[in-house]
């Protein structure tokens, strides 16, 4: 029997190990928080999920990295051939190797990995929000989807909507928490994704944002966004027992810390233009048996 090249996955085990190891290189050295949690799961799935970030973090990089200035809608074209072979079965470098045998053992669907290129275009195009509704649509794209591409590893069985809409609910609770920790770092990149109608509607213009004017309209308004947030933290969190056991720890892990990212930001009075919210590694580390006990008796 002839055999064609390149081998399926199956025949190059020691590539898709080494494939596998490069991924999770990446997620240890870019997310201390999302590798421990990937510790906790069943060793398949951490693999993929590994494969996952370091796609998500590549594709991120495009736009935000040291390169961004060479980034173009072209090269966000060319990256999406590339994935387009990569799910048909021609990955074409050692990560795209791991993000293929990953396709292989669970229902990944390209959907959501085009869609997060098109939030990735939106940056590239757009460093202003009008409304809400837009800003939703770029943080469905730039983190819903990672809800999704995590559910075909992390879920339990036949998803439901139900799961489904609490997946990309987190995704986008925690880029909104992004963003609002992030709001002075951004107007450094001449970016605004505060939506431009509710600083309209708290009277707090452009040009306080610009010279990071705190007052009482800037809190009202950030209470605002932060409630709003942590609204789709809770549309999130009877999802989290719905997935496969091994994930719900470091699920709720993930929720709780990047959720208290907000607390933090209150406790700031919210100034997010001179010091960064963030939450301690001792901080990180008290929630763990909290996020322990959620994932056996939910919430
Ligand atoms: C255990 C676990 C939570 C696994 C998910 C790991 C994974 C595949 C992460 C990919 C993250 C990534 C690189 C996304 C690219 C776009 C981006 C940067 C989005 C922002 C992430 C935060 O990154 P960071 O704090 O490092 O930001 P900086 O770049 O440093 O500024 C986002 C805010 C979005 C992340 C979104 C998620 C992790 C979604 C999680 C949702 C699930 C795991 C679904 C759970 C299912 C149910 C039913 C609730
Ligand atoms: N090896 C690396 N090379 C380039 N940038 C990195 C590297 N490691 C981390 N970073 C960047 O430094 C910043 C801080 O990283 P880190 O992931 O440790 O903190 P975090 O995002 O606050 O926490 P978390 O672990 O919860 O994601 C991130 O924006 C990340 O993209
Ligand atoms: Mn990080």
């Amino acid at each position: 029997m002839a055999v064609t090249f390149p081998l399926p996955v199956e025949l190059q085990p020691d590539a898709v190990a080494q494939a596998y190891a490069e991924c999770e290189r990446v997620t240890a050295a870019y997310a201390k928080t999302f590798y421990l949690g990937t510790l906790l799961m069943a060793p398949a799935k951490r693999r993929a999920v590994w494969a996952i970030y370091a796609w998500c973090r590549r594709t991120d990089e495009l736009v935000d990295g040291p390169q961004c200035d060479s980034t173009s809608l072209e090269t966000l074209q060319d990256w999406e051939t590339q994935l387009e072979k990569t799910f048909a079965g021609h990955p074409q470098d050692v990560y795209d190797l791991a993000l293929y045998a990953a396709t292989r053992n669970f229902p990944l669907e390209i959907q959501p990995f085009r869609d997060m290129i098109a939030g990735q275009r939106m940056d590239l195009c757009q460093c202003r929000y009008e409304t809400f509704a837009e800003l939703e649509t770029y943080c469905y794209r730039v983190a819903g989807t990672v809800g999704l591409m995590s559910l075909a590893i992390m879920g339990a069985r036949q998803d439901s909507l139900a799961v489904r809409r609490a997946a990309v609910a987190l995704g986008v609770a925690n880029q909104l928490t992004n963003i609002l920790r992030d709001v002075g770092e951004d107007l450094q990149r001449g970016r605004i994704y505060l939506p431009i109608a509710d600083l309209t509607a708290y009277s707090y213009t452009v040009n306080e944002l610009k010279n990071g004017v705190i007052n009482g309209a800037w809190r009202r308004l950030m209470r605002f966004q932060i409630e709003r947030a942590r609204s789709y933290f809770t549309q999130a969190a009877p999802g989290v027992n719905e997935l496969c056991g091994d994930a719900r720890w470091p699920v709720w892990t993930a929720l709780m810390n990047y959720r208290r990212i907000l607390d933090q930001i209150e406790g700031n009075d919210y100034d997010v233009f001179s010091r960064r919210a963030y939450v301690s590694l001792p901080g990180k580390l008290a929630h763990l048996p909290w996020a322990l006990w959620r994932s056996y008796w939910g919430v």
